[in-house]
């Protein structure tokens, strides 16, 4: 069964159709990009999806359960998962505190985080193995604030697999990242659990192409193309939405 259904999805800003019926399913172990111009409706579709907006059409399924109407937080809940944004990290605080701190959130015990964490082996050897999954285990007890951009944006996918996702929504990952630390989020990203569902969006191809085993394509709201790697560079239609000299 589908991990995530998206059903006839529709968003109006004022006068202007921002996510235009889109239908969209995920399956576990599937790494689906979502690529699109400037302005395509990317990130609104994100938003719709993880609850941050409310549609004005289209249902949301997690899981065969429909969770339009749910927030955030019960769909978070239900294992769909964002990654943070780095401009939510705390510089003072290191990647084994940010992790321990997201365990215990998801473990309903949150106020134990400035006591004794480390002295609850649960606990530790979920923040050892997390950090370990995404490269950080060097970097574990340094603060945030000495830590390269490219390692702050592994945290904040670090801190997305402490809340347990079935579906993993990820927001450019490489964006901002020096071109020599790419490889390090896409090594990474190749570490992630094969049963978990990633959709990312992402203006980098030559990462798209590296990563997804299947990409959609948004072009002025509207879902124009949803196939693999070779179909959509082959794709006349997305070649003029989008891919220019990529599909040459
Ligand atoms: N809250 C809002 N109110 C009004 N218009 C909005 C709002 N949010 C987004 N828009 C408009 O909706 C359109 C789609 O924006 P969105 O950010 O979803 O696109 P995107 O594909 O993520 O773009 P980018 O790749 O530049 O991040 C844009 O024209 C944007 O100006």
């Amino acid at each position: 069964m589908s991990i995530l259904e998206v059903r006839n999805l529709s968003k109006a800003f004022g006068g202007l159709q921002v996510t235009d019926d889109v239908s969209l399913t995920l399956n576990p172990g599937d790494r689906v990009a979502l690529i699109g111009p400037n302005g395509a409706g990317k990130t609104t579709f994100v938003n719709l999806v993880t609850g941050h907006l409310k549609p004005n059409a289209g249902q949301v399924l997690i899981d065969g359960q429909d969770m339009t109407r749910a927030s955030p937080t019960a769909r978070v809940h239900a294992g769909l998962v964002r990654s943070f944004q780095v401009t939510r990290l705390f510089p003072d605080m290191t990647p084994e505190e940010h992790v321990a701190l997201a365990i215990l959130q998801r473990m309903g015990r949150a106020e134990r985080i400035f006591a004794d964490y480390r002295a609850m082996p649960d606990v530790m050897d979920e923040v050892f193995d997390i950090l370990q999954l995404l490269q950080l285990s060097p970097l574990a007890r340094t603060a945030v604030r000495d830590i390269a951009y490219g390692q702050q944006r592994l945290l904040e996918i670090a801190l997305a697999m402490a809340l347990r996702p079935r579906v993993l929504l990820l927001d450019e990952p490489a964006a901002g990242v020096p071109a020599s630390d790419t490889v390090l989020i896409e090594k990474a990203l190749d570490q992630l659990p094969p049963a978990l569902a990633v959709l990312m969006i992402e203006h980098d191809m030559d990462f798209v192409f590296r990563f997804a085993r299947r990409v959609v394509v948004l072009a002025a709201g509207r879902l124009i193309f949803d196939g693999t790697p070779a179909e959509v560079a082959a794709d006349p239609q997305v070649r003029e939405a989008y891919l220019g000299s990529y599909a040459e």
